[in-house]
């Protein structure tokens, strides 16, 4: 699913008007109709609905929804904020439309909003996607007044105030919704950390934009979503062996971290790789043999440190690096090493980020191989210095993934995998059970594994941080955010690769 910006949104809605014969007012009714049935579902008719409705059609959103949910027996009462004389005509229409039992309030001053009951509504239909400024004076005053009601909100299209692509300006007020309703497609906003205290909770409706035009239309940034992974993970052959699948080298694990070495082998087996060799430091191996049977064990020379490459490199398909091994000074001196001699596409994690980042010469050697990193979002700032905000982040990893040519899989709660080509991936599986230690060298072994298959590098991260996000989902059903390990994240791998090859009917 493709990501537009706000200007993008409206041109959408603007050809979807011209192309497909529909008026501006009718496309209004669709957006408002598709809201509340969501709304609908979520809240019961007794509830009081307070609908607060700014000048533009986001404001007319919020009257046609405001005549929707009257017809559907809650108790509606519509606000129109500030002057309103100069008001969208979707918004006329629509306020004409009002039955008479609706009579609006208008809001010149915040005193005007009544104090609500604990149990209240209250719809944001303020602003969309049509804010061209930070949000200040009396909308200002509104906004915080709703914020601090007490009130459940719910914000149709996008929390008023908030910018839909770019950095709000620290000085605007912004709705703090429990809900988001989005209109067809989310906005990047509601994909960045920063944002969750004003997002909420959100979910997006569809309600017939052109397809056409967002087949068309030119963005680096897509949603990565269920339907996209099933259509690029492969059947396993009749005639296959296990050389078909890969075999994957796993440098992890040092002392005092072997588990790293065991959760990234046991996640690669789950994963579908054909054969796993792990080399861990000597303390390792009857650990690795104990708890990994199906994994081939090497031992380096070090007792706890990785200190040399395995003999006979070119038999691996890919390397997993990084989980559990430590910066010791002689393992850095190896990855140096491997980045000198390796051809094959190696996957960094962990402290192989982190000595990555402490060692300009070993930045040197990145260039122009076939690398995916997975750091999490302190790890990035080692490899790309410090950011100011989540768009910023961003920015740099693009800009990283540009300069050499590889995927970075930035973890996050919505996990952001950018790609040498610019373009930014972002997922939507996975929940708080993950903010867990060993999770990340889950995803390690995971990514390794799809490496090994032969998936490309970009399919290998999308597939990869989806089923780990949807193997913490399934597991969240039994085991809880709270009890959640990066075993039971494990064990739900193989649910997660059948729910994606043999969906239910
Ligand atoms: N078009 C369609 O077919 C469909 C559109 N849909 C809906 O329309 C929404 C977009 O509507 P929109 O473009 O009218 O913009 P919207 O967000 O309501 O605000 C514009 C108004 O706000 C004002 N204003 C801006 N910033 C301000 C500020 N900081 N402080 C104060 N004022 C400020 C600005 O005034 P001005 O800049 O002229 O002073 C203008 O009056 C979209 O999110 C979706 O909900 C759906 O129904 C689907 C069909
Ligand atoms: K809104």
């Amino acid at each position: 699913m493709k990501i537009l910006t706000a200007a993008q949104t409206r041109e959408a809605d603007a050809y979807t008007i011209r192309e497909e014969g529909i008026s501006s007012t009718d496309l209004m009714e669709r957006a408002a109709k598709a809201f509340t049935g969501w709304f609908e579902n979520k809240f019961q008719p007794g509830a009081e609905v307070h609908i607060f409705c700014g000048p533009g059609n986001n404001g007319g959103d919020g009257l046609a929804v405001a005549r929707l949910l009257h017809e559907r027996k809650y108790k509606v009462q519509p606000y129109l904020v500030g002057d309103i004389s100069k008001a969208s005509d979707d918004f006329n229409v629509n306020l004409k439309r009002l039955p008479q039992a609706l009579s609006p309030i208008h809001v010149e001053q915040e005193s005007a909003i009544p104090e609500f009951n604990s149990d209240a509504c209250v719809i944001d239909a303020l602003f969309g996607t049509g804010l061209n400024r930070a949000v200040t004076g009396l909308y200002g005053q509104v906004i915080e007044k709703l914020n601090s009601s007490g009130a459940t909100i719910t914000a149709i299209d996008i929390p008023s105030g908030l910018y839909a692509d770019s950095q709000t300006p620290d000085e605007g007020a912004v709705i703090r919704a429990s809900y988001t309703i989005s209109f067809e497609l989310p906005k990047l906003a509601f994909l960045l950390p920063q944002h969750e205290p004003y997002v909420g909770e959100w979910h997006v409706v569809p309600i017939g934009l052109s397809q056409q035009f967002i087949a068309e239309v030119k963005s680096d940034l897509y949603c990565t979503q269920q339907e996209d992974v099933q259509q690029l993970l492969k059947p396993r052959r009749k005639f296959s062996h296990k050389g078909t699948y890969g075999h994957a080298l796993l440098l992890c694990g040092g002392y005092g971290k072997i588990g790293a070495a065991v959760l990234a082998a046991r996640a690669c087996l789950r994963s579908g790789i054909g054969l796993l060799t792990v080399q861990v430091p000597q303390a390792g191996y009857p650990i690795l043999q104990t708890a990994v049977p199906e994994a081939m064990t090497l031992t380096d020379k070090n007792r706890k440190h990785l200190s040399e490459l395995p003999q006979e490199m070119e038999k691996y398909s890919v390397i997993g690096i990084g989980p559990g091994i430590g910066t010791e000074r002689v393992t850095k001196t190896t990855i140096g090493q491997l980045l000198a001699t390796a051809s094959f596409p190696i996957v960094i994690d962990a402290d192989a980020i982190n000595l990555i980042a402490s060692s300009e010469k070993l930045k040197g050697q990145l260039y122009k191989r076939k690398l995916i990193f997975t750091p999490h979002p302190k790890e990035f700032e080692r490899l790309v210095g410090k950011v100011k905000n989540d768009y910023d982040r961003l920015q740099h990893l693009r800009e990283f993934c540009l300069e050499y040519g590889c995927y970075v899989i930035l973890k996050g709660s919505h996990t952001a995998v950018g790609t040498p080509e610019g373009k930014v991936y972002f997922n939507t599986t996975g929940n708080p059970g993950l903010a867990t230690g060993g999770t990340g060298d889950v995803l390690t072994g995971i990514i390794t594994a799809l490496v090994g298959q032969q998936y490309t590098l970009e399919e290998a991260c999308r597939i990869g941080v989806f089923v780990h996000g949807l193997a913490a989902d399934l597991a969240l059903q039994t085991i809880g955010e709270i009890s959640m390990t990066a075993s039971d994240v494990i064990d739900s791998l193989p649910s997660a690769f059948l729910h994606l090859t043999q969906p239910l009917p």
